[in-house]
């Protein structure tokens, strides 16, 4: 498995190895020791998430869990292409408020390994876009909390033109800058 380091300390873009022949391919999505003796990272999954897009432009997020509920996410596309978006909000951190994305795609592959604390949305890039990730705590609807996705102060460059397709709760998101984050960082990473 390819690792690659990101702007974000702790945010990780992975690649795992493919086996391609004459059939397509096959590949370990997720693999424990893997992970851990290739990322340095032992995450405890206990929910998988799977959602499909209908539209390209679509937007899902910017999404996360409060503590003691807070999830750490590995997202991968089953289909189509999605840019995959991690922002540091742990109180303290010397990279909070700062962003990173990721091109996912079937085609590549590639996950991003997103931890707690930080916050976590998507743009679709094409139609069908279906996204599966799995979470390091369960759904809890109390602790589920979302913020603008357009927040000014954070200034994420989406790549969508003009108002993207969003949920209800997701347009009603408050700004990152009236957001009172729960996560504080830890030092460390
Ligand atoms: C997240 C979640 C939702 N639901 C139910 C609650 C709603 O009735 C319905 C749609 O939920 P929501 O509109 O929050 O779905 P997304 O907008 O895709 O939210 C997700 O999108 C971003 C990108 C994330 O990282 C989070 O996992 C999550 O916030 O599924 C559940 O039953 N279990 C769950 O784990």
């Amino acid at each position: 498995m390819q690792v690659e380091q990101t702007a974000l300390p702790g945010v990780l873009v992975l690649t795992p190895r493919r086996f391609g022949d004459h059939r397509g391919f096959f590949s370990e999505s997720w693999n424990k020791r893997v992970l851990a003796e290739a990322a340095g990272i032992e995450p405890e999954f206990v929910q998988d998430n799977h959602s499909l897009s209908r539209e390209g432009g679509t937007v899902r997020g910017l999404h996360f869990q409060s503590p003691p509920h807070a999830q750490g996410k590995l997202v991968r596309c089953g289909r189509g292409r999605l840019y995959d978006v991690a922002v540091d909000a742990r109180k303290g951190s010397p990279t909070f408020g700062q962003w990173v994305g990721a091109e996912l795609s079937f085609e590549n592959g590639r996950q991003l390994w997103v931890p707690a604390g930080f916050l976590h949305g998507f743009a679709t890039r094409e139609p069908d876009t279906e996204i599966v990730y799995k979470c390091t705590d369960y759904y809890v609807p109390e602790c589920d909390g979302a913020v603008r996705w357009d927040s000014p102060s954070i200034g994420i460059d989406w790549g969508v033109a003009g108002t993207p397709v969003l949920s209800e709760k997701d347009a009603a998101a408050p700004d990152f800058a009236d957001f009172d984050s729960p996560f504080t960082w830890e030092g460390g990473q």
